[in-house]
């Protein structure tokens, strides 16, 4: 019978299956951060088990680090109790682990793929929702709960029920300054940040084949917010090219070998999903959102537009949620001030992504009104910025570089926006006080970000006159 990608990767990792109930799924990889391991951890020593296959098992803190001055203690105690019990945790139980300032540390999501852990064919999980990054390999990555985190530990095995398939194709080519993020942006308000519930989605078709690897992992990486389980692309040339002499990646002819695996990781031409959906590349432009979850957004020229819903409590939250934003119906968004930048995250916190917003800073200034963190999203990503200049490029325009973590995606750390302040993110989630109570977020891609940083308000990034910019 015809199968999908997901299909194929799902079935070659089946231990046993329940009638009518979850499958037992083998786990490759599975990735660990400080925030939902404690428990798990917890659990083992309660039931005085090992874990069964540390080797399989990478440990890295990114939410609660600070990212200045990673080399002195962290100040807040809570953070710093969540970040030593990962290290005690690892330690004690022979896990591999990426500490702060070791050059493999980062957000999980972006030290897997540049060090050659997240590989084609994997099975790839994380107490973390933004797993389906790692999708962009042609992986089955998805998030788990802390408990799952134990069995995970215990067995390497987890107990899942099987998703539906749909197919995202995405056919044409991208306009000037139209980012991933803005494709990605724009799938979930088509979508809605339920329309994928239930389903593994694979992502196709011209755009997606024309993608780099950052480019496929920004996609993959915004899955979840539209409900899907999971997000993946099949492999190809390109993912090869990128994971080829990776720190873990398989070497001689084991490399060999493995390439020919991938390559048969692909939907088979007649491999029929629950679900189709076809997106033209020509209605994509720079994105924004406009309110408090990653659905609400619009094309960046566009108006706020009108409740298209029938239901009281789909209005009653739409109401609110253009309330806490300070945004009316029918506004345009362009020309309002901005007050944060902030550029990094799983999302948008790869090379690529600095390159981008480097290249089109240079040769301006931030604006004074501005306050941007600009925080990669692990410490190799840091050292490439220096070895390529772009920190020079960033410090003369103004920007400072900060040090890697989860940083402002999120209020765990000290890099919080202050109550009522506006921030351009290229994070993944706007939710009311997701960046610090009180503070308002729009997200966006790094060209968006880098255009409201020297001019400090909202700009349409292909409206700026510029005499580097290469784009
Ligand atoms: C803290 C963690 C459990 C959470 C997640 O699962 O996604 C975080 O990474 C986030 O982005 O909200
Ligand atoms: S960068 Fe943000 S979305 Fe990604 S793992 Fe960290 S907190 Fe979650």
């Amino acid at each position: 019978m015809a199968r999908t990608l997901f299909d194929k990767i799902w079935d070659a990792h089946t231990v046993n299956t329940v009638d009518g109930g979850p499958t037992q799924l083998y786990i490759d990889r599975h990735y660990c951060h400080e925030v939902t391991s404690p428990q798990a951890f917890d659990g083992l020593r309660r039931r005085g088990l090992k874990v069964y296959r540390p080797e399989r098992t990478i440990c890295s803190p990114d939410h609660n680090v600070p990212t200045l001055h990673q080399d002195k203690p962290i100040n807040d105690p809570v953070s710093r109790k969540q970040v030593e019990t990962l290290y005690r945790n690892a330690d004690e139980f022979g896990l591999t682990l990426f500490g702060l300032g070791h050059p493999g540390n980062g957000i999980i999501h972006v030290i897997g793929p540049e060090t050659g852990l997240t590989l084609p064919g994997y099975t790839i999980v994380c107490g973390d929702s933004h797993t389906s990054t790692h999708g962009a390999f042609g992986a089955v990555a998805f998030g788990i709960g802390t408990s799952e985190v134990e069995m995970v530990l215990a067995t390497q095995c987890i107990l899942q029920p099987k998703p539906k398939t749909m197919r995202i194709n995405i056919e044409g080519r991208l306009g000037k300054d139209v980012t991933a993020k803005d494709v990605a942006l724009y799938i979930i308000a088509r979508m809605s940040t339920s329309g994928a519930t239930g389903y593994f989605v694979e992502y196709s078709g011209e755009v997606i084949r024309n993608m780099s690897m950052e480019e496929r992992l920004t996609v993959c990486n915004l899955s979840i917010e539209m409900g899907a389980r999971g997000g993946m692309i099949a492999p190809d040339k390109t993912t090869f090219a990128y994971v080829k002499g990776r720190k873990y990646a398989p070497k001689g002819e084991a490399w060999d070998n493995a390439v020919k695996y991938w390559e048969s990781l692909a939907s088979d031409d007649d491999a029929v999903f629950d679900k189709e959906v076809t997106f033209n590349a020509d209605d994509i432009e720079p994105r924004i959102t406009y309110g408090t979850n990653p659905g609400m957004g619009i094309g960046i020229s566009e108006a706020i537009p009108h409740y298209d819903g029938n239901d009281e409590v789909g209005r009653a939250s739409y109401e609110k949620s253009l309330e806490y934003m300070g945004f009316n119906t029918g506004q345009h968004l362009e020309g309002t001030p901005v007050d944060y930048v902030f550029l990094g995250s799983c999302t948008n916190g790869r090379i690529e992504d600095f390159r981008a917003f480097a290249g089109y800073v240079k040769g301006h200034q931030k604006a004074p009104s501005v306050t941007a963190w600009l925080v990669p999203g692990s410490r190799a990503v840091f050292e490439q910025i220096k070895e390529e200049g772009l920190d020079m490029i960033l410090a003369d325009a103004g920007f400072e570089l900060r040090e890697p973590g989860c940083s402002a995606c999120l209020a765990m750390n000290d890099d919080k926006v202050p109550s009522g302040a506006l921030c351009v993110s290229t994070s993944n989630r706007n939710f009311e006080g997701r960046q610090g109570p009180g503070a308002r977020t729009i997200l966006a891609g790094p060209l968006v970000a880098a255009a409201a940083a020297i001019t400090g308000v909202i700009t349409d990034p292909r409206k700026i006159q510029f005499t580097h910019h290469g784009q």
